[in-house]
């Protein structure tokens, strides 16, 4: 197999620095198929939208912020229904898998392309994949209708269940074969969009005329390019609500502290966005911000500071923080799931343990309560901002599917959204910067030390370029979205 990198996008230049990074389209290995007008312009609900349809020539920029003589820089097609459709209805028989872990918002996103499909552009033929990706060779499928569907956004996780590992292209490339299927919306994290790259890649050595298409799903909101995720916003308003237990059982006794770990295994966006969400919360640990427990500037010092100052605190810890400590203690104990990811030990029972070991040994009585929110913060249904957004993203999904787009992932680029080529999405994977404004917006909530040394400033400032450079690309490893580029977030 090829590098996928070399199918999966289309660079066009253009004026002044302009790029295009556009997505595949089935006429790229399929010259000569035929297309149709869209049937919504005949859609009473459609048709009376001035410009309903997108222009085929509209872009959406990857950069907002400019300067008069900066180069236009990198775009990506924008998303939205075309004059014209690679398919025609009666031809379409579409499938819908859901991989990874949960997230608030799947089961929307499922009924939001099926009633997508259905009511706008006249599809009847839409099977649902059971259980990930493995589904597609080991288990039974569900027809999906929008009777089916109807009321299935207001229940957590996914009606067509999901799941880690299993990935098997050729197997899965095969089933779709087999059963005519030549819409494939794949749902799901940054696992599943490089399973997806590869079954893009695969049915275009075949040749088969089958539109794969991604939908971004994370609620650790580890997805580049992308302004944020769906489900994000209902985790963060969920996790809350264990902010708000820690909060009033560390207030209630002499030195309290409230521990609350939450979900992030690489980035800290859920711990970060929850803190700054509650102000009720003087710590917050995450991954991308290495930490150290004792001496001068460090966790014992600041917790010790802090009860003698106000009589208790909270502490916000994402899974990932802190890894590099527990490591030294715990590093048998490393082991993967069944798609490769690796299993964390679990850093808020371990940072209990120290931290009540070490006033135990200071003779300083604390109270420390442990909340462990785990699966409560993304089992749960949508909120009504995440709904909304998942409806977008699947009508935009649609869309592009039905105009013969295929191997791009869908997700709003500014507020805009767009068709992103698979490359981008899996290429890097996005953290929370320490060294943007966001994250110094965080310290100056809490209060709480920043943990660096004055040399790991430097270094830090270092890496990244300035904040006023507007090349494109810049910092582009492991930065986007929640920073100072997303007008919305910061
Ligand atoms: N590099 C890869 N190539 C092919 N398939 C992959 C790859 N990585 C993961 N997958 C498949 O994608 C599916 C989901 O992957 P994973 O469990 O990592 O979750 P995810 O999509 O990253 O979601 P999240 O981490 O947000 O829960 C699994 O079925 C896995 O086998
Ligand atoms: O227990 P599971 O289902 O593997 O999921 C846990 C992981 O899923 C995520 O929610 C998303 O990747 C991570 O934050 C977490 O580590
Ligand atoms: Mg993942």
């Amino acid at each position: 197999m090829g590098n996928p990198s070399d199918t999966q996008m289309k660079l066009v230049s253009g004026a002044a620095g302009y790029v295009l990074e556009d997505v595949p389209h089935l006429t790229d290995y399929l010259p000569d198929l035929p297309s149709y007008p869209n049937p919504l312009q005949d859609n009473p609900a459609y048709s009376v939208v001035k410009q309903y349809f997108v222009n085929v020539d509209d872009t959406v920029t990857k950069k907002i912020v400019v300067h008069k003589d900066s180069p236009r820089g990198v775009h990506f097609r924008r998303a939205g229904p075309r004059q014209r459709v690679y398919f025609e209805s009666d031809e379409v028989h579409a499938c819908i898998v859901t991989c990874g872990g949960l997230c608030p918002g799947l089961n929307t996103v499922i009924r939001e392309i099926v009633c997508g499909l259905y009511h706008m552009y006249g599809v009847r033929k839409i099977l649902g994949i059971d259980g990930g990706y493995r589904g597609f060779y080991a288990k039974n499928t569900v027809n999906l209708t929008p009777k089916v569907v109807d009321d299935i956004h207001k229940r957590g996780g996914t009606i067509l269940g999901t799941s880690r590992g299993g990935h098997d292209t050729l197997k899965i490339v095969d089933r779709i074969q087999d059963r005519g299927i030549n819409q494939v919306y794949i749902i799901g994290g940054d696992g599943t969009q490089r399973g997806a790259a590869l079954i893009f890649e695969e049915i275009r050595r075949r040749g088969l005329k089958v539109a794969v298409a991604g939908i971004p799903k994370t609620i650790d909101n580890d997805i580049p390019v992308i302004d944020k995720s769906f489900g994000f916003d209902t985790a963060v308003e969920e996790a809350q609500r264990a902010i708000n237990a820690a909060h009033v059982e560390a207030e209630s006794m002499e030195n309290g502290i409230g521990l609350v770990k939450l979900m992030g295994r690489y980035s800290g966006f859920i711990a970060m966005h929850a803190t700054l969400a509650s102000r009720d919360v003087d710590c917050c640990l995450i991954p991308e911000s290495p930490f150290y427990l004792e001496g001068s500037g460090g966790l014992y010092e600041y917790i010790e500071k802090q009860l003698k100052e106000s009589g208790h605190m909270v502490i916000v810890i994402a899974e990932g923080a802190g890894q590099d400590l527990l490591s030294e203690s715990l590093q048998s104990m490393v082991q993967q799931d069944a798609s490769g990811n690796k299993l964390l030990p679990d850093v808020g029972l371990w940072i209990s343990h120290r931290i009540k070991e070490h006033f135990a040994k200071k003779k300083m009585r604390i109270n420390l309560k442990y909340i462990d929110p785990t699966y409560m913060i993304r089992a749960i249904p949508s909120i009504a901002s995440d709904n909304v957004y998942c409806t977008l993203l699947a009508h935009s999904t649609v869309h592009g599917a039905m105009a013969g787009y295929t191997g791009f992932t869908v997700g709003p680029v500014n507020g805009r959204h767009a068709y992103i080529p698979f490359n981008r999405i899996i290429e890097e994977q996005n953290k929370v910067v320490i060294t943007d404004r966001m994250w110094a917006r965080l310290l100056s909530s809490t209060n709480q030390p920043s943990f660096l040394k004055p040399g790991d400033i430097a270094d830090a400032k270092k890496e990244k370029q300035p904040a006023t450079s507007l090349l494109d690309g810049e910092n582009c490893k492991d930065r986007k979205s929640m920073t100072e580029d997303n007008p919305c977030l910061s």
